[in-house]
């Protein structure tokens, strides 16, 4: 029987020296979910050639082939501006079709930020040319890490992303922190359906500043700012600044005792801040998605491990979550457009 409106994602192969065709290719056997047409974007004769190398199938899935650029130097284990170019213009592709012809969204293999750069891309990543092609200037970058033992999904907003440490206190201002708590909040409610969630925000300083003591972010302006937050939101639960070194027990906790109390979402800082517990606790469970495009984007939390590319042994696991998770976010966005 001819499905009705299927589920519709693309999936770029990323950089293709990486392990990111080899995790698609592993991951695209393991998705149960039905009523869902995925189609390959990236260069379809080296995905072949790969396919080979890893004796990996590649099925009969839909595929948009992106040519080789001039520099055809692609060599697995090694990103430069040959595969850098592919997988930029793989991603270009990726969305200009989803903008065009209405997918879901977009599931991204890995690439590699500096082969963008010696390729001539000035981007700080994927979630960048994402936001600027689709026209948005208010996005964010979450991580989603479902529980394989209670089910319990940590979810961990980045305020800050890719800058050197010595730039975020500058870069977090109350603008800021509005802008992501507004992003966070409308996420949990819109697409984790969590209509009065509790969110932690983390502090800056070590033992958020011991009332001044050791850095003076949270009582100049962070605690100000939290107060008038909760106020604005009076419907939700905003706790923090806590300690950014114990702010992750609860998590790690719920993450392995069913019903433990936590938090629905975790507003970090910086980069690091986040994403140490966060690999630590999910590194094969974790799915970056960017928070505020018109259409869903998810991308494994790992990169291209050039180190072991080509050699057959890379985990699907958070490219299958992934691509999991863009499904279920994309069957939560047809419901809340048809509500
Ligand atoms: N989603 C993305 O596009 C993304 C995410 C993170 C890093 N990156 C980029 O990837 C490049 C390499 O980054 P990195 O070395 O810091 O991190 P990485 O995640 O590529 O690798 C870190 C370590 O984890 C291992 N590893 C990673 N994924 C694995 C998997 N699926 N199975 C088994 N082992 C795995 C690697 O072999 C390596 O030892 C950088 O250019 C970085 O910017 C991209
Ligand atoms: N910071 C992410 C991570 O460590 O997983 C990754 O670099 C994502 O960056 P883009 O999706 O913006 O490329």
């Amino acid at each position: 029987m001819e499905i009705v409106n299927p589920i519709r994602l693309l999936v770029t192969l990323g950089d293709m020296a990486g392990i990111g065709p080899e995790v698609v290719l592993k991951a695209l056997p393991l998705i149960q979910a039905k009523d869902v047409q995925i189609t390959l974007v990236g260069n379809q004769q080296r995905l072949r050639a790969l396919g080979d190398q890893v004796q990996l199938p590649l099925g009969d899935y839909a595929t948009i082939d992106v040519p080789l650029g001039a520099d055809q130097g692609l060599q697995l284990g090694q990103g430069n501006a040959a595969s850098g170019d592919l997988s930029f213009r793989s991603l270009q592709t990726a969305i200009s079709y989803c903008l065009k012809d209405g997918y879901d969204g977009v599931v991204t293999a890995p690439i590699a930020k500096s082969a963008w750069l010696a390729a001539g891309h000035h981007y700080p990543g994927q979630t960048e040319l994402l936001a600027e092609m689709a026209g948005v200037d208010r996005f964010g970058m979450l991580f989603a890490a479902r529980s394989p033992i209670t089910q319990w999904t940590l979810c961990t907003l980045l305020a800050t992303t890719h800058i050197p440490l010595r730039q975020v206190p500058a870069a977090l201002t109350p603008e800021l922190m509005t802008l992501k708590l507004e992003l966070l909040l409308d996420c949990l409610q819109q697409d984790f359906g969590i209509q009065q969630p509790r969110v932690a925000i983390a502090g800056l300083n070590p033992h958020s500043g011991e009332q001044g003591q050791l850095g003076r972010e949270e009582v100049d302006w962070l605690i100000p700012w939290l107060h008038e937050q909760q106020q604005r939101f009076p419907q939700v639960t905003l706790d923090g600044p806590v300690p950014p070194d114990t702010l992750w027990v609860t998590p790690a906790r719920a993450w392995s005792v069913s019903g433990h109390p936590a938090h629905h979402g975790y507003l970090a800082l910086y980069h690091d801040q986040g994403l140490i517990p966060v690999k630590m606790l999910a590194f094969d469970q974790a799915v970056n998605t960017t928070i505020g495009l018109p259409f869903i984007r998810t991308s494994p939390d790992h990169g291209t491990a050039f180190d072991i590319a080509g050699q057959g042994i890379a985990r699907p696991d958070s490219m299958v979550a992934a691509i999991n998770l863009a499904i279920d976010l994309s069957i939560q966005r047809r419901k809340n457009r048809s509500a």
